[in-house]
């Protein structure tokens, strides 16, 4: 990739466009794609995203565009900040132009059929693009505001490692390397459903002692599952894993935080999702994860209370009961018995 190639930012919401003015601090031209062409025309004269990240300034080197077939043609580097729901069917139509490509997505999500991950959609796509993720803890309008932030770019591809943190790093933004792509993309999309439960919980007024345990619980259900698919549980230790629980379970402006708080207030889920007008990918996400969890028999006693709550009529009271009079555990699941 040469300096004087432009990067494609595919999605205009909060992460596509804080993505896409970080590499344009970086000196970069940037090809924003969005569907919408009022959307672009707006940015293009105002230098404000219309509907998202309102009053971030986007700088002059970031040019919207709704023409995706000339954005992919023209880029190398392509991020990906599409929700889950619309990545494949926006990128399958134009899966010739991908070879070669390098595709590195930002979304934090699950495909229900067949339980796949966003790059695995990209590699079924575009079986010779050359492919990666970003995640961590990275909540859209801190990003863009220039809070000190770190990420985490994973893949196996090393050369994309190296291009991806050389077009993101920078003076408020440091970008770590992986090879743990599966890890690193499964830790992004399962937290959303604990930021849901964070949420909830906060609203009903909860104390800090409970925010603990939830994060704490979180982390270990979460890579009991992810072991039991084959990740690295050392993975969740990371920024993608642990880091990312954190931020979101306990920000307001994380917007599956924000879904958990409205429903703690009493509005039913259709309701909250109404209200937040964003995406929120753990909506989703739990019911995938309940369907694979009971597949696999992984003991994720948060995700099937939540699971309960929204989806089986029970109430939190309910729930609540259950999970505290379960049978007592192990704090840690991966301590080694042998002589460590
Ligand atoms: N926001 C954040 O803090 C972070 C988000 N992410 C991840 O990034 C992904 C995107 O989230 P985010 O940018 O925040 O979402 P937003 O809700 O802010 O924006 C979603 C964007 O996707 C566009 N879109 C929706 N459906 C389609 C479609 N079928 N075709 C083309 N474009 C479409 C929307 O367009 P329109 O406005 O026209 O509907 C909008 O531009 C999520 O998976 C999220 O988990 C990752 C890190 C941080
Ligand atoms: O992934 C995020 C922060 O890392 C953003 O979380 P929300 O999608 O809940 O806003």
């Amino acid at each position: 990739m040469t300096r004087q190639q432009p990067i494609a930012v595919l999605g205009g919401g909060s992460f596509g466009t804080a993505i896409a003015n970080l590499l344009a601090e970086n000196g970069h031209h940037v090809l924003l794609w969005m569907r919408d062409p009022e959307q672009a025309e707006s940015i293009r004269t105002l230098r404000q995203n219309p509907r998202y990240l309102k009053g971030v300034e986007i700088l002059a080197q970031v040019e919207p565009t709704t023409d995706l077939s000339s954005t992919l043609d023209a880029c190398e580097l392509i991020f990906v900040a599409l929700p889950s729901s619309a990545l494949r069917q926006a990128l399958q139509p134009f899966a010739a132009q991908l070879g070669g490509k390098m595709l590195v997505s930002t979304t934090k999500g699950i495909e229900a059929d067949g339980f796949m991950l966003m790059s695995q959609i990209l590699e079924q796509i575009a079986p010779h693009a050359r492919i990666g993720v970003l995640s961590g803890p990275n909540l859209a309008r801190e990003v863009a505001e220039h809070a000190l932030t770190a990420t985490v770019v994973a893949s196996q591809d090393e050369a994309l490692c190296r291009s991806v943190q050389q077009v993101l790093h920078g003076r408020t933004f440091r970008v770590y390397a992986s090879a743990d792509r599966f890890g690193v993309e499964l830790g992004g999309a399962l937290k959303n459903v604990y930021a849901i439960m964070a949420g909830m919980a906060a609203a009903l007024g909860m104390g800090e002692n409970t925010r603990s345990m939830l994060i704490t619980r979180a982390l270990a259900e979460m890579t009991r599952f992810a072991v039991k698919l084959g990740a690295n549980p050392m993975t969740f230790l990371g920024l993608a894993g642990v880091g990312d629980l954190i931020v979101t379970c306990t920000s307001q402006k994380s917007r599956n935080f924000q879904v958990g708080y409205a429903l703690g207030e009493g509005l039913s889920l259709d309701e909250a999702v109404s209200r937040l007008g964003e995406v929120a990918e753990g909506v989703n996400t739990i019911k995938v994860l309940k369907c694979k969890a009971e597949e696999l028999q992984v003991y994720m006693p948060l995700v099937a209370g939540l699971h309960a709550v929204l989806f089986e009529g029970r109430t939190l009271d309910q729930i609540i009961g259950v999970l505290m009079r379960g049978e007592p555990k192990t704090d840690v699941d991966f301590i080694s018995t042998d002589g460590f």
